[in-house]
């Protein structure tokens, strides 16, 4: 019988997408069935994906999920199996998943209770002709599946959580117990119980068989105090079935051999192909031909997390070494301000497209000579591994998933010709200022620099082996 996975994200490629949530839930089904694991995504309805679903067909149906009646539909679209929770009230809002013009939506633990709760009623066999042998459930907004699937009572399939960021932990008030049919003795430090509130990362760190997050260093970080955000002592107790699985990225998406998005194609044996894509870049960003120091880019959230205030501290140092900029990303609008103060004072050399552009970020990685990742923590990280494929030497912060992606091109690596990209210490401005000292010395030996990007294109970033690591742990724990 065919090995199914019941996979519970809030996003998912191409579907809806805020973040690297959606790249890793769109991306592993496809990777898995080489493995022989056929993978049924369960996400909520919202309005971008009720457009783009085929062949939806109703398969469930509630008179009452979490304040309104829902429906689920059992659907394919962009070559996955879906399954979708059609509730209007809680999900049919236009925008992002998650909060409105006022901020966060105040039922988001109505909203995500619905997905945890649906997702237990397929774990147990609700749905007649689907069976799943692990319900695998991504970051807080799922937290509540394993915890509902433990309270059911009922034999029921192995359960796994991952964590992508452990920054976001979903809490909400302890008076919502009842109404988020959690039963009462949930109320416990064995149960859903997270200094005071109810958790919803945390139910599901304390209730799924295995615990993941997305690179071996993070899965290190988060046993610790600080890296651990208030989770460390549990992430410590459960340190046996705690693993590190290392993203990949879609190597059909992210293609510079067949990209439409590039003004042409070049591969690592035709690096000089490159030339038309950093041309364009330049262009679009409205940036000077200015060949003597490399150009370096942003793909990102402009936030704390990632950053992105080192590099404007670093901004001066980087202008001098005769480098160019060109951000992608929004976030944090002061960050927003500071980079669109650094574009005006230095016409030519910093450009910035505020927003989210798919299309854009593939030229920026095409582009760029250098792709810069500064992250203050990293779960695992996706820009890096993008310019790894598309020959941009990523300059990353030494932590999580960056450390484990990149290798430095220290004395050693360059002796053993396996340097991939520069790692520095933090997110602070004098390792940063360090690195780019760094990269600016390694732009001056071009077949050196080459030899680099070639080194980074041949990695192997697809989710071929991720996806054989996801496999034995599914079969370990069905
Ligand atoms: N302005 C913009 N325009 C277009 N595309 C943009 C963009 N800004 C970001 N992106 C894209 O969004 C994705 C971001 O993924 P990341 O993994 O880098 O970070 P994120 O913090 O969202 O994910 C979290 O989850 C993922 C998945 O596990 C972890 O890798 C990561 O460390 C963790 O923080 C990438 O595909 C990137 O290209």
């Amino acid at each position: 019988m065919t090995f199914t996975v019941l996979s519970v994200a809030s996003e998912l490629y191409p579907l809806i997408k805020t973040g690297g949530l959606a790249d890793v839930a769109g991306a592993l089904p496809g990777a898995l069935a080489a493995e022989g694991i056929a993978v049924h995504s369960l996400l909520p309805g919202y309005p971008a994906v009720m457009q783009r679903l085929e062949q939806a067909e109703p398969v469930l149906h509630w008179d009452d999920l979490f304040g309104g009646p829902g429906r689920l539909l059992a659907a394919r679209a962009a070559g996955l199996d879906l399954f979708v929770i059609d509730a209007p009230h809680l999900y049919a809002r236009p925008g992002s998943p998650y909060a409105g013009p006022e901020g966060d939506f105040r039922d988001n633990p109505q909203r995500f209770a619905g997905l945890g709760w649906v997702a237990a009623e397929l774990g147990l066999g609700r749905l007649s002709g689907f069976r799943a042998d692990v319900v695998h459930a991504h970051d807080w907004q799922a937290g509540l599946a394993p915890a509902y699937l433990h309270y059911a009572e009922a034999s029921r399939p192995g359960t796994v959580m991952t964590v992508h960021n452990l920054a976001f932990q979903g809490q909400c008030a302890p008076e919502l117990l009842a109404a988020l049919r959690l039963p009462p003795q949930a109320w416990a430090m064995d149960g859903v119980e997270y200094y005071g509130g109810i958790g919803f990362l945390k139910a599901g760190l304390h209730f799924a068989d295995r615990i993941t997050t997305v690179s071996p260093s993070y899965a290190a970080e988060i046993r610790t105090e600080e890296g651990g955000m208030g989770l460390g002592g549990l992430l410590r107790s459960r340190a046996a079935d705690l693993s590190g699985i290392l993203n990949g990225i879609d190597t059909a998406v992210w293609n510079p051999e067949a990209d439409a998005a590039l003004p042409g194609p070049y591969s690592s044996d035709t690096l000089s192909a490159r030339e038309a894509s950093r041309a364009a870049l330049r262009r679009r960003m409205g940036l000077a031909e200015r060949p003597v120091a490399p150009l370096l880019g942003i793909v990102s959230r402009l936030s704390w997390q990632k950053g992105m205030d080192a590099v404007l501290e670093a901004l001066p140092a980087l202008l001098g070494h005769g480098m160019q900029l060109a951000v992608l990303g929004s976030g944090d609008p002061a960050l927003e301000e500071g980079f669109a103060a650094a574009a005006a004072a230095h016409p030519g050399q910093v450009g910035l497209h505020r927003g989210y552009d798919e299309a854009l970020a593939h030229l920026v990685q095409g582009g760029s000579d250098a792709l810069l990742v500064p992250s203050r923590f990293e779960p695992c990280g996706l820009t890096q591994l993008c310019a790894l494929r598309y020959g941009a030497l990523p300059v990353v912060a030494r932590v999580g998933g960056l450390a484990d992606t990149v290798i430095d091109a220290n004395e050693m690596a360059l002796a053993a010709g396996v340097g991939t990209g520069v790692q520095f210490a933090a997110a602070a401005r004098a390792p940063l200022e360090a690195a780019l000292g760094r990269l600016a010395a390694l732009w001056q030996d071009r077949p050196g620099w080459q030899q680099l990007q070639r080194n980074g294109m041949a990695a192997d970033v697809s989710w071929r082996r991720p996806a054989r690591h996801y496999a034995a742990l599914y079969r370990a724990v069905a």
